[in-house]
């Protein structure tokens, strides 16, 4: 097959083929962005594949960077964009389940795609557009299945995030994965155990993030593969509520806080949780934060003052929690209400802590109670946000 209307981004890439080529060696289109220009995706970067040492790479541009150099990779800058470059290679001859430390370099194309994970990553594609098409790829893109090359059980224990990855791509490109490579993940899912944690979350966000993240998270689930992941064992019924939500998260927050909520975890369980799965401590808190102002918000109608305090962020990333969900809110009430908060920040109050000083209160505790109380009244409509205002009920106050 040759495609015919080559994209931009390939066009672009073209040059760096034909340098690599003219100096004698064999180049390709691989992986990821060969099977998205076939599904008609945005193609997001370009990976070539060479029967070129790294070295003989880097003596053909001008601009590059030593980024994996035992893996055979050399990234290299061209015309401002930037391309990973990578020597034929397998994987074969490790046995720890993970990433080879060391590579065994190859001398052609057809070996390289042969320890490629599924048969929709294993296309190559040549400077005239042609597909190289080894292991049925085009047919099970047609098909829209997810298909392990060659021995699944194989492939998994080469590098067992790939379990994981089936499920992934499940979801962001809304495919069924094939019953043999379910059958294998099924039997081998222990083996993610193996697998550092930030490598299982960023496959597990962009699962959890796909069109099709419910089906997919039921497959996750039904392999056992969730198992394998931090807190999630012993969780099934809890988790079995994700694939019948009304619809899946667009937002990373919301996704981590549906999961929370879905667990019932409260408080320092929650971040717990989110530092098992190695989040970030931003993230951990606008989760925390969210599912505070879920709490909140599905007891009771929250106050002016409540509301401030969740702001603006923390509210929209909570609507979308309880929509995900299908919890009845009156979500246009609360936008409506937010929006006519006479303040959003402190910045905007009138006054501040020095003005509380210069009108004779002592720093201390008490300021900072002062400075609360006002802010209260504001934010409740019972004081005008005005230097006059607030003087003359500090005044009131004071005396
Ligand atoms: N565990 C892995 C990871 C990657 N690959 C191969 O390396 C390519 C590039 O990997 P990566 O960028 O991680 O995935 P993509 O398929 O490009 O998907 P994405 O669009 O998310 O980058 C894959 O297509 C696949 O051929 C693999 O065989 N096994
Ligand atoms: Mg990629």
């Amino acid at each position: 097959m040759k495609l015919t209307n080559i994209p931009a981004v390939f066009q672009a890439a073209m040059p760096v083929l034909r340098t690599i080529e003219n100096a004698g060696f064999d180049a390709y289109f691989v992986g990821g962005s060969v099977r998205d220009v076939l599904l008609h995706r945005h193609v997001h970067d370009v990976d070539i594949a060479t029967s070129a040492y790294p070295e003989e790479i880097k003596e053909l541009f001008s601009k590059t960077i030593d980024t994996g150099l035992k893996h055979g990779t050399v990234t290299i800058l061209y015309n401002g964009e930037s391309y990973e470059i990578t020597t034929f290679r397998t994987e074969s001859g490790y046995q720890d389940f993970r990433r080879p430390d060391h590579v065994s370099f190859v001398q052609n194309l057809d070996e390289d795609l042969k320890r490629r994970d599924f048969t929709i990553n294993a296309l190559a594609m040549n400077i005239e557009g042609e597909i190289v098409d080894l292991f049925d790829g085009l047919t099970d893109l047609k098909k829209r299945v997810i298909r392990a090359v060659g021995k699944p059980t194989e492939r998994f224990h080469e590098d067992a995030l790939r379990m994981i990855r089936a499920v992934r791509f499940m979801s962001q490109l809304n495919f069924q994965v094939e019953p043999q490579t379910v059958a294998a993940i099924k039997a081998n899912h222990q083996l993610l155990s193996k697998i550092s944690v930030e490598r299982i979350r960023d496959e597990f966000v962009k699962m959890g993030l796909g069109p099709n993240a419910r089906q997919a998270f039921a497959l996750f689930l039904n392999t056992e593969l969730a198992d394998e992941c931090p807190d999630f064992k012993g969780k099934r019924e809890q988790l079995n509520v994700f694939p019948q939500l009304q619809f899946s998260p667009t937002m990373e927050t919301s996704l981590w806080a549906v999961i929370v909520l879905l667990l019932k975890l409260k408080d320092i369980e929650i971040s717990r949780f989110m530092r098992d799965w190695k989040n970030s401590n931003a993230m951990a808190a606008e989760v925390q934060a969210v599912v505070e102002c879920f709490d909140s918000i599905s007891d009771h109608a929250p106050s002016d003052y409540e509301l401030y305090q969740f702001g603006k962020t923390t509210l929209l990333n909570t609507i979308d929690v309880a929509h995900i969900l299908g919890e009845p809110i009156d979500s246009k009430a609360l936008v409506d209400r937010y929006t006519a908060l006479p303040i959003k920040e402190d910045h905007e109050l009138a006054i501040d802590g020095r003005y509380l000083i210069q009108a004779g209160v002592r720093p201390g505790p008490r300021l900072g109670q002062l400075l609360d109380i006002i802010k209260q009244k504001v934010i409740s409509g019972q004081l005008e946000n005005s230097e006059e205002a607030i003087s003359k009920f500090l005044q009131a106050l004071i005396n």
